[in-house]
């Protein structure tokens, strides 16, 4: 596995982790539009488990530094929740496939015994980001965001999905890991999706990626000069 490739500034206090180098870009992008001394932005690789063990290293050398860490990226939308273009903040991260499936549907660890799905994002943290994009007239709703080991490519599994965590906005691969990574070790956590496609049947060609990554960037403009 590749490294993750990392810019960061003296005195970084809030560290964004990104699946890939363009959503990394994206975010940078924005920053460098005013003066974004308190950021680490990270591509950390897709899937929870790349983003995990990523995160995990950083916070481990240099936990004490962060004050907030960012799961952030493109995702899929849930139709009638949130549009191409759209922007959703977590309020709750949620692993929509971790547990076990059986004849009579499916059970999330929770059900199992074996420990949580969900993890709340911060609020306190949510509403200053929330503020941010109010202030730059940028439309978000907060919502549970599902992270998903294989994205959904049915209307079935987007029902199912819906049923299992109902209010849910937007999906992505990568929440729950930095998530946990954070959760770990006490540091607040969000989530932030820019919805690049419908959720539903796989149609790549009706991906909107460019117009994502824009409104990824504009998100981070309006996150360039929050206040601690
Ligand atoms: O091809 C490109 O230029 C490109 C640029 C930026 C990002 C990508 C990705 O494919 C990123 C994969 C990333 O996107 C998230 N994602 C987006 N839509 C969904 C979805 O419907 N369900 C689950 N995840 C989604 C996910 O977090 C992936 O890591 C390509």
């Amino acid at each position: 596995m590749t490294q993750p490739s990392v810019t960061s500034t003296e005195h970084t206090r809030i560290l964004v982790v990104t699946a890939v180098e363009a959503e990394r870009e994206a975010v940078l992008r924005g920053l460098s539009q005013a003066d974004s001394v308190r950021y680490e932005v990270v591509a950390g690789g897709v899937g929870p488990a790349a983003v995990a063990a990523s995160t995990a290293a950083l916070l481990a050398a240099g936990g004490h530094r962060y004050e907030l860490v960012i799961s952030a990226g493109i995702g899929g939308g849930f139709p009638g929740r949130a549009d191409i273009g759209e922007l959703v903040l977590a309020d709750t991260i949620v692993s929509a496939d971790l547990g076990a499936e059986t004849p009579d549907g499916f059970l999330s660890v929770d059900e199992l015994g074996f420990g949580s799905s969900r993890i709340a994002a911060h609020a306190g943290w949510n509403t200053k980001l929330k503020n941010q994009l109010d202030a730059a007239g940028l439309n978000s709703t907060f919502a549970p965001i599902l992270t998903v080991s294989s994205a959904t490519g049915t209307a079935a599994t987007a029902a199912l999905r819906q049923r299992l965590v109902p209010g849910a906005a937007a999906e992505g691969m990568e929440g729950f890991g930095v998530a946990t990574a954070a959760a770990q070790l006490g540091i607040p956590v969000t989530e932030l999706r820019a919805i690049s496609n419908a959720v539903g049947p796989r149609d790549r060609s009706a991906w909107r990626i460019g117009e994502a990554l824009g409104s990824l960037e504009k998100a981070f403009a309006a996150f360039a000069t929050i206040t601690p």
